[in-house]
């Protein structure tokens, strides 16, 4: 006889997962929890006790004297909103089975329960409101009108030197700038403010001072495409590693050439044709080899091959003919800021197009200013910034983001107008758009037409499962519905902060093979609304892209986890098996949660608890700073120093019983 799950049971009735539990049980019908499954007949019986409780809700609200809420909403507004504090909503959702933190957006479903309980009216907002934006939104449109102005003028290359670490990446920009920075011509100091230009042959470079690219994408990730051509420095002595592949492919996805730099030449065992040859597994093959790469062997230490380098820097830059306009107003990215003591908000800028003078007024990312002074990357003050130059710029209201543009505007006051109506702008559309895709939503925003392609980054245990899995993803490329599926990035390890400001950069989901994301990683996924999958099956993660494409993936039902459990002691019990003797490191842990045994950042087992003990007593729940013993379901090879990752199935749209 075929099984029913109790969760689908339960979203069937109506009911939430708990109750429906607790009836079953006092039906004597076992059943563990709503992953559990009963008999199709006794799912009938419930289901028949069910119909007749069906809730009747006819509230007749008066919208008189209420508060009215427009949404878009975050839990921490709408708290602002109705002057009660933020715990008692969060308490509240969590009552209804919503785990949300202060800066999630409440969608309407939610809005309405919760409108009901703290007594409030959900609003749209008036015709009149929106006229008037439009209004604003054309004057503003006007006056950030990007029209060229005189005649363009060739510009400097911004170069970013990315790489595996210890590979050199910091050596070579120290070589370069020693022998070729501006600071012996103009009688400077080379500053460290983010970027430095240095000139060869009479052509200026200019270089990005952070090596790498978790930099590189983090500016992107924010919308900024400040970089033009990327070094690629792979050691002759190790050749190519896992942040080689990383940074080609975090270049490639932002459609940067890249010069590839093979370092340490000096050194007796380097190897520059193993480099190549291993560069050919990612697609790039130098040009000695009939592809297109350029690969330059240098070395940091004794200087040999910077020229080179430099000459092809130059090269790859004039074939693809960067222009700016210098007569126009000024524009460009931030490339760092920080507040100084003294000086206030100071921000490192590069003047991508137009000039840049001390006096204009400048709208810069969220903030915005009067350029008071502005001082160059070898320590000089100057009046005028033309591109591409970077300086220093004081005068700014408040801190901007690395990776925000700033542009010159006609006033201060205007400015500060556009700042504070962009602020607006930008957190509604945050709110109203879940911009970042994800297998829950991609077929809906696919047929909105705003993709057609799902990018995906795919983190794996083995080099062996991550090709698989990744052939078998391309394979999806022959399917009925058009949709390109695109691997962005693979590789093997944990889950990095790098790996998701990826993922928001190139608008990619992640999947996870047997591996787990780091904490940071974890939290950086969350705030940018980064759909990560994790699974045990390659089969599985298959299905649910598919099933995504085609729009039938079940989205009522995601995986949420609610702490980590470190192992500290084992006892061995003959005939009932290894009780883990645990320490609650972050979270909670329930005796019904399912967990996941984590050894060396993978994933050894999957499965449910037996039984949760503190002392001597069975309990349900634990909570972080608690110790407890853990006995698992039919899994006994444990190791001190294992991670019990503990999660449960929530509903994504829960319906509310009253
Ligand atoms: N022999 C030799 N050693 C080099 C060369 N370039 C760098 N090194 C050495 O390699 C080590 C790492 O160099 P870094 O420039 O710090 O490497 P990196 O890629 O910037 O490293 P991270 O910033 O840690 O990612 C240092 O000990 C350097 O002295 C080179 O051309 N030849």
């Amino acid at each position: 006889m075929s099984k029913v799950r109790i969760y689908q049971l339960a979203k069937d009735l109506g009911v939430d997962n708990k109750e429906l539990v607790d009836t079953l049980n006092e039906l004597d019908i076992e059943a563990k929890n709503h992953m559990s499954t009963i008999t199709e007949e006794e799912a009938e019986t419930v289901k028949e006790l069910f119909v007749d409780k069906e809730p009747t809700d006819e509230k007749q609200e008066d919208s008189e004297q209420k508060l009215t809420v427009v949404p878009p909403v975050t839990v921490g507004e709408l708290a602002e909103k109705l002057e009660i504090d933020s715990t008692s909503i969060i308490t509240k959702l969590i009552s209804k089975g919503i785990m949300a933190s202060i800066n999630q957006n409440l969608n309407e479903q939610i809005l309405s329960d919760l409108a009901s309980e703290f007594d409030f009216v959900i609003g749209d907002e008036s015709q009149e409101d929106e006229e008037d934006s439009n209004e604003e939104e054309k004057i503003i449109e006007e006056i950030l009108k990007d029209e060229p102005k005189g005649d363009s003028a060739e510009r400097a290359p911004i170069v970013t030197v990315m790489g595996h670490v210890d590979h050199g990446k910091t050596s070579i920009l120290d070589a370069i700038r020693e022998t070729k920075s501006l600071e012996s011509e103009a009688g400077g100091i080379t500053q460290h403010i983010g970027a430095s230009r240095v000139v060869y042959n009479d052509n200026t470079i200019v270089f990005l001072d952070t090596p790498g690219h978790e930099a590189f994408t983090e500016m992107r990730a924010r919308g900024a495409h400040v970089t033009d051509i990327s070094i690629l420095v792979v050691a002759a002595d190790d050749g190519v590693m896992p942040q080689t592949v990383e940074a080609i492919n975090h270049a490639k996805s932002a459609d940067v050439p890249i010069i590839v730099a093979i370092n340490k030449m000096d050194k007796p065992e380097a190897n520059p044709d193993r480099v190549k040859q291993e560069l050919t597994e990612h697609n790039l093959v130098s040009e000695e080899w009939g592809g297109d790469t350029i690969c330059v062997p240098v070395s940091a230490i004794s200087k040999d091959g910077i020229d080179e380098l430099l000459e092809m820097v130059t090269l790859v830059s004039e074939m693809n003919e960067l222009q700016a306009y210098p007569e126009n107003t000024g524009k460009g990215t931030v490339i760092e800021a920080k507040l100084e003591k003294g000086r206030g908000p100071v921000a490192t800028v590069l003047v991508e197009d137009g000039s840049l003078n001390v006096g204009d007024a400048v709208l810069c990312g969220n903030t915005f200013g009067n350029v008071r002074a502005m001082v160059s990357d070898i320590g000089k003050r100057i009046n005028k910034a033309t591109p591409v130059t970077p300086v220093e710029i004081l005068g700014l209201e408040d801190i901007p983001n690395a990776g925000d543009t700033f542009q010159v505007v006609p006033d201060e006051k205007q400015a500060r107008q556009i700042a504070e109506q962009k602020k607006e702008k930008e957190r509604e559309e945050k709110l109203r758009k879940n911009q970042a895709v994800s297998l829950d939503n991609f077929f809906e925003q696919m047929q909105e037409g705003e993709h057609k392609e799902l990018n995906i980054i795919l983190k794996g245990d083995v080099r062996g499962s991550v090709e698989a899995l990744k052939e078998s993803l391309l394979k999806l490329n022959d399917n009925e519905y058009g949709i390109k599926v695109k691997v962005v990035h693979a590789g093997v390890g944990t889950i990095s902060e790098s790996d998701i400001m990826l993922a928001v950069a190139s608008n990619a989901i992640i999947i996870g093979f047997n591996v787990r994301p780091e904490n940071n990683a974890k939290k950086a996924a969350e705030q940018e609304n980064i759909d990560m999958r994790m699974y045990r099956v390659i089969y599985e993660a298959i299905e649910d892209v598919k099933a995504a494409m085609s729009g039938l993936l079940d989205p009522e039902y995601k995986e949420v986890v609610l702490g980590q459990v470190e192992v500290r002691q084992l006892f061995k019990v003959s005939r009932i098996g290894t009780i883990a003797g645990c320490y609650v490191t972050n979270g909670h842990v329930k005796n019904d949660s399912y967990i996941r045994v984590i050894r060396d950042g993978k994933v050894i087992h999957e499965g449910e608890i037996r039984t949760l003990k503190r002392f001597k007593e069975d309990v349900k729940e634990v909570q972080q700073g608690y110790e407890c013993g853990i006995l698992l379901e039919k899994f006994n090879d444990l190791k001190e120093g294992d991670i019990f990752e503990a999660y449960n199935y929530e509903e994504l749209k829960p319906k509310v019983v009253e």
